[in-house]
């Protein structure tokens, strides 16, 4: 992230971008950025006594000692930012260890370095700035022609913990529940067409991105833990309902919240996402053809209404802050539940298809798994069951 913001603001004409990376790592990012108009340091003492305007880009569970490393050396009256994606500990760093006559203005880009920044939104978070400082702040990342939503990192943390963090944790269910019964899942009858193919393609995508990423949102956001408890206790009180095939008690269960989450969108002023199916099946992975489809219980996105629905979560006033995945989990948990014949298609499979109870059985594990590591906060350990998932997939 931090090298996609120093091109694009060197690209937008200012003149001395001065980067860094570990000093170890010095030479290697002379050679890697040679001809890039970026100036390469060799530290962040370097950059922080000659920079007027400063990013912090490196990984959240490492903030603390980064800036307790660079900080005193910041030069007078600059602004430090900071683009981690938990705010809390970023804040409290920064109070932390930055000197008193230097300003901070935090920042988080709701996307990742390979997605193009324009229109996506961009946080902004005036914490300890003048109204001059944070206006130069936004002249800056103006280059980024990102969408600025200014928030206090407070309201941040509790919005992303809604977003990110319980977005995060099915996405990982669902690659840790598939890697448990070895099966890509591309190639099996349940995740064929439209709405499977985001849950696969999504799935992938968090796999093959750095673990540390979702470790600092789930375990450093304190609001996370409340999110994701709750996914992992609507899954599994669905998963009871569905096995005893209480069909009354669930159905009821699942109508009600759907009717709470996506009931007033028919008529209300609030815009539905209407991800299209057909639009989502030309991005298929699966050769298994769509009229040899099994129908599929949707389990996670059941759960994800019920979830909404017990912490009385609105997740179309989120959209504001919304991550491209967020943006299409959302979507297909409406597309589902905006479809009444597919509803009752998947409500009547959650209760009486056999043949996949065994995945339903194997999320159910996954979610209380990643639950339960997030409860405890063991980074190591997270960082054991993302790379052993990512590690099935790979060869793939
Ligand atoms: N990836 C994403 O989709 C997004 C990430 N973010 C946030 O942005 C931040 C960076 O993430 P991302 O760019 O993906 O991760 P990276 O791992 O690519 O970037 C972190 C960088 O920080 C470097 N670093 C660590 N310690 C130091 C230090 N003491 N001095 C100099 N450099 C150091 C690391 O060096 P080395 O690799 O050599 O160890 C690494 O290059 C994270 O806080 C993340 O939460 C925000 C939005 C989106
Ligand atoms: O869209 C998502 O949720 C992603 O996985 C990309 C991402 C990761 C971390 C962020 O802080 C912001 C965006």
């Amino acid at each position: 992230m931090g090298l996609m913001y120093a091109k694009r603001i060197v690209k937008a004409g200012w003149k001395r971008v001065n980067v860094c990376d570990l000093p170890s790592r010095y030479e290697q990012l002379k050679v890697q950025l040679k001809g890039s108009g970026l100036n390469v340091l060799r530290d962040g003492h370097a950059v922080s006594r000659k920079s007027d305007f400063i990013i912090y880009s490196v990984e959240a569970e490492n903030i603390d000692k980064v800036v307790a490393e660079y900080g005193p050396s910041t030069k007078v009256g600059s602004i430090v930012t900071g683009q981690t994606s938990v705010k809390e500990p970023e804040i409290r760093a920064f109070e932390k260890h930055l000197p008193e006559d230097v300003h901070i203005v935090s920042c988080h880009s709701l996307h990742g370095p390979t997605v193009d920044p324009e229109g996506q939104p961009l946080v902004m978070i005036q914490h300890r700035a003048t109204k001059a400082k944070f206006e130069l702040a936004l002249h800056i990342f103006s280059c980024l022609k990102s969408r600025f939503v200014v928030l206090s990192y407070k309201e941040h943390d509790r919005i992303m913990a809604d977003t990110q963090a319980v977005t995060h944790v099915a996405f990982l269910s669902m690659g840790t529940a598939w890697k448990t019964q070895r099966q890509f899942p591309w190639e099996t009858p349940q995740y064929v067409g439209g709405i499977e193919n985001v849950k696969v393609h999504m799935a992938l995508r968090i796999y093959s991105n750095k673990w540390h990423v979702y470790a600092g949102i789930a375990l450093m956001n304190p609001a996370a833990k409340i999110q994701i408890k709750q996914y992992s206790q609507s899954v599994s009180d669905l998963f009871k309902l569905m096995i005893q095939e209480k069909e009354e008690e669930f159905t009821a269960r699942v109508k009600t919240a759907g009717e709470f989450v996506f009931g007033k969108t028919r008529n209300s002023s609030r815009k539905p996402i209407l991800l299209s199916d057909s639009i989502l099946d030309r991005f298929s992975l699966s050769n298994v053809p769509k009229d040899k489809r099994k129908p599929n219980s949707h389990l996670s996105l059941l759960a994800m209404a019920d979830c909404w629905y017990s912490l009385k979560i609105n997740p179309y006033e989120h959209l504001m802050c919304q991550t491209p995945l967020f943006r299409l989990w959302m979507g297909i948990t409406e597309y589902l539940f905006c479809n009444l014949d597919m509803l009752d298609e998947a409500i009547h499979s959650a209760l009486y298809s056999r043949d996949i109870r065994a995945d339903d059985m194997e999320f159910y594990s996954a979610t209380k798994g990643w639950a339960e590591c997030v409860d405890i906060g063991n980074t190591m350990t997270y960082q054991r069951r993302f790379e052993d998932t990512a590690k099935f997939f790979e060869p793939r």
